[in-house]
Order: C-alpha cells, then structure tokens, then sequence
C-alpha cells in the first residue's frame, strides 16, 4: 500500500502547477491517499490510516506561556488588524503537514523530518515567531522573539539564525503571495545586533514578479520601529509541487 501511495502522490505532486495555493491542495491529496488506502487494504487497517493521516496538526504561530508581553501586545495589535485585511498564517513543524492539510504526506515521506526553526520542543527556547500577511497591500510581518539557543555574539542573535528567520518569513510571504517557491538568492545587510530575548518585527514586502521569479525585501526593526537591525532582499523561484518535495 505503502508503494502506490507514495506512486499516487509522486504523479499527483508532478502534475500540479507551481501557482496552485497550498491550501488548495488539501482536499485533492487527502482524498487521493485516503482512496489508494481503501483500494489496497483492509478495512480494518484503512480505518488506523485514515485516522493516522489526517489528524489536525498543532499550529505552532499561536501564543504560549514563552511569549513576552511585548510579543503579546504586538500579537493583538495584528490580530486586531483583522478587519485591515491582515490575515495570521498558520505555522507547522512540518511544510508537508501544512501542504497536505493533515499528517498525509508528512508521515509518508521522511517522517522525523521537522522544520529547522521548530525544531525545538521547549517553548522559548530557540525560533518564536507568528506570521501575518495583508494580500492587498502584498506585505507581510513576522513578530520573532529570540530564545536563548540563538545566541552568536555574547547577548546577541547569532547571523545565521537572523538569515533563518528573514528567509522563513520573506519565503512564507513569497509562497503566500505567488505560490511554491524555493530561494535563490538572499542578500543581508546587518545594521544593528539583535539583543537575545527581544522581539523585532520582520517586514516583508513584494516588491515585483518576473516569470517565475519574485522579489521580495526585508527590513527587521525593533518593535517601536525605531532602530533598524537588518535590511534584506530576496528572490524567489517559482517550482513544482514534485520538486519542493524531492519527487
Ligand atoms: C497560504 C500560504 C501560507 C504560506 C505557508 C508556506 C510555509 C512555507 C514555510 C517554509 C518557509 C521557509 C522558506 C525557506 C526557503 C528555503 O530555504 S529554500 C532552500 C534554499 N534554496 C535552495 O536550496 C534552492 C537551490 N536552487 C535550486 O533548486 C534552483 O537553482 C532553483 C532556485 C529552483 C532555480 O532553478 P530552476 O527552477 O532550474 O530555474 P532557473 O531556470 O535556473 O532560473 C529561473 C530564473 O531565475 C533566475 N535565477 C535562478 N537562480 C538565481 C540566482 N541565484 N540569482 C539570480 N537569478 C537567479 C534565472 O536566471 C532565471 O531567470 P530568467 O532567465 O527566467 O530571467
């Protein structure tokens, strides 16, 4: 069952256009795995894998007890913004489980793969950040607040993490706004260290699209917005489904 299941998917995700939003493939690859699993085995089985691949996965962009008062004011402040049209992502350990819309193709392929900034169990501790996109005004923010296992410089955010969370956040507004997408190119200018437990807004913004290819730019400030800690900018390229996944 194993087999065709991955076969059915391996064609599906070959054949699905790049432009296709990711939320739109839920219901064709829950039903696709969900009939291969009912045509290749039994019943009793089928029932173990139904529940197994689509149960709901935990959206790790929502507040806990970690967050600090300045993440939860700024949370609200956007959440409030609702009604401007500002729209909270959700975000997922996983890409696949998000893709898929339940544990399909997650628990199918690579199963103890986890996202590199939620690979920490311990709320806090390392990447927390939420997501909001405005598809109108094609921008994007993310509220990141800095655990302690981020650490470069003493005190300080180390350069790679801040690459991360610049391509996370420029990555998620790129496939938010133009669909699956891969980086090709990130350039970062560091203007001011980021002091370990802070939380700095990551603004986003689509600057252009040619063909397959969509620019997007970056700028991380403290949250008041008054000193500037990196500038970026970013191109994205356009891919399939199949080659996001390795198929
Ligand atoms: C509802 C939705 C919610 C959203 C919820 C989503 C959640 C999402 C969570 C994940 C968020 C994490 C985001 C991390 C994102 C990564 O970290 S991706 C990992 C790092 N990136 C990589 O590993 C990519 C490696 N590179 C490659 O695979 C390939 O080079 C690429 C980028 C796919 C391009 O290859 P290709 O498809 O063969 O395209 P190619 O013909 O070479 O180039 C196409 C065009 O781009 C140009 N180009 C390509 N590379 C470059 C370059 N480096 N510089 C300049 N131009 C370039 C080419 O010149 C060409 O231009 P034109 O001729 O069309 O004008």
């Amino acid at each position: 069952m194993w087999r065709n299941t991955m076969r059915f998917a391996a064609v599906l995700c070959r054949h699905l256009p790049p432009q296709m939003n990711p939320q739109n493939l839920t219901a064709s690859l829950k039903k696709m795995i969900l009939e291969s699993a009912v045509k290749f085995s039994r019943p009793a089985r089928t029932i173990a894998w139904s529940r197994a691949l689509c149960s709901a996965p935990k959206d790790y962009g929502v507040p806990n007890p970690s967050w600090s008062a300045e993440m939860m004011s700024l949370y609200e402040r956007y959440s409030a913004k609702g009604a401007e049209s500002w729209e909270r992502l959700p975000s997922y350990k996983r890409y696949l489980t998000y893709s898929a819309g339940g544990q399909c193709l997650s628990r199918l392929h690579k199963p103890t793969a986890r996202l590199f900034t939620r690979n920490l169990e311990e709320e806090g501790a390392g990447f927390e950040y939420t997501v909001f996109a405005n598809k109108a005004e094609r921008r994007a923010v993310c509220l990141f607040q800095a655990g302690p296992l981020l650490e470069g410089p003493p005190g300080h955010v180390h350069g790679g993490a801040i690459a991360t969370i610049i391509d996370s956040a420029t990555g998620i507004c790129a496939t938010y706004l133009t669909g699956f997408v891969m980086t090709a190119n990130l350039n970062i200018n560091y203007r001011n260290p980021i002091p370990l437990g802070s939380v700095v807004l990551v603004e986003c913004e689509l600057d252009r699209t040619e063909g397959r290819k969509t620019f997007v730019s970056c700028r991380i400030t403290s949250a008041d917005g008054s000193k500037l800690h990196a500038e970026a900018t970013a191109l994205f390229v356009s891919v399939s489904v199949g080659t996001l996944i390795g198929f």
